[in-house]
């Protein structure tokens, strides 16, 4: 059935594992998902970008959702990802979408503030979740572009008045992510005490991990050896997102890791196989690209096969 992330995330976080967000924009990215949160038992977060509503139209995903759980039985929750404004979020709220994220952290204090509670009156009364964030991640992708001297991460105290003050379900955070694959020009670090203070201020909030792609040094090399171009992309270690899930991280956003495996398939199959044009001889194999990468992510990342 579709479900919110209420039940998921009460188990999250008071364990060590952490579900996956994991963004889809077409059939085959959400059939690789799905099957491999189906074999591996794991609570599953499938989430949609404007950019994906736009790319596929509303009704295209919504169809697309259903049929993975008919087709599978699975819980699944059907999330919107960094939602704008309130009429984004009230349009996937109407729409059946269990739950929905109002991104207000480029806006000042008071006024994430107002936006998040506009947002969280309407999706609680129609038994919607809601996310927000407090805190700047840096980064490009797609339109989320934010200036790296305007990154500023998530302070403690702040994050305590804003849950108190908004009722929101869960908080992203910003720890030292960011969007994309150039996630860092120097070693990838993120900010575990700042992670561990915020955990403690607000113990019973689910924290939720934007930016959280590895982007595996094998998918880069990959997609450099079959006509890519992508020299010196760079992720979060996946030992720090295992290490996070165990200090109040309950979410983790991927996105970027799924880009790679699918991309770098679609690009060796078309570089080995020149006189090919059936399209499905290369999105089967990107859809098990997707399968493979979201397994490993669930088996040995989040650790959540089975929860
Ligand atoms: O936090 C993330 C994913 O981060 P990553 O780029 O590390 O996969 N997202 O919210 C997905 C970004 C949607 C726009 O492309
Ligand atoms: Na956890
Ligand atoms: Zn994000």
């Amino acid at each position: 059935a579709l479900v919110t992330t209420k039940e998921m995330f009460e188990k999250a976080l008071k364990s060590d594992f952490a579900v996956g967000a994991f963004n889809v924009n077409n059939m085959e990215i959400i059939q690789g998902i799905v099957e491999a949160a189906a074999e591996e038992k794991a609570p599953l977060i499938l989430q949609v970008s404007a950019g994906a509503r736009k790319y596929a139209k509303p009704a295209y995903l919504m169809k697309l959702v259903e049929a993975a759980i008919l087709d599978t039985g699975l819980d699944i929750c059907l999330h919107l990802d960094h939602g704008e404004d309130f009429e984004i979020c009230k349009k996937c709220v109407d729409d059946g979408f269990t739950s929905v994220m109002i991104d207000g952290s480029k806006h000042p204090f008071e006024e994430n503030i107002r936006l998040t509670k506009e947002v969280v009156e309407y999706a609680h009364a129609h038994g919607v979740v809601v996310e927000a964030e407090l805190g700047k991640l840096a980064g490009v992708e797609d339109n989320i572009k934010v200036d790296q001297k305007a990154a500023t991460y998530t302070d403690p105290e702040e994050a305590a008045e804003f849950v108190e003050r908004t009722g929101v379900d869960s908080l992203a955070i910003a720890i030292g992510t960011s969007h994309g694959a150039y996630k860092f020009s120097g070693d990838p670090s993120l900010d575990f005490e700042r992670l561990k203070k915020i955990h403690e201020m607000i113990p019973n909030t689910p924290l939720v991990l934007h930016g959280a792609s590895t982007v595996l040094p094998e998918f880069v090399d990959k997609c450099n050896a079959y006509g890519g171009s992508i020299p010196g992309a760079k992720g979060v270690p996946e030992d720090m997102i295992t290490e996070a899930a165990k200090h109040g991280i309950c979410k983790v956003n991927i996105d970027t890791d799924l880009r790679l495996a699918m991309t770098a398939e679609v690009r060796k199959y078309l570089q080995e196989n020149p006189s090919d044009f059936d399209p499905r001889k290369y999105l089967g194999p990107a859809r098990d690209a997707i399968k493979a990468m979201v397994q490993h992510k669930i088996k040995n990342v989040l650790k959540a096969s089975g929860q």
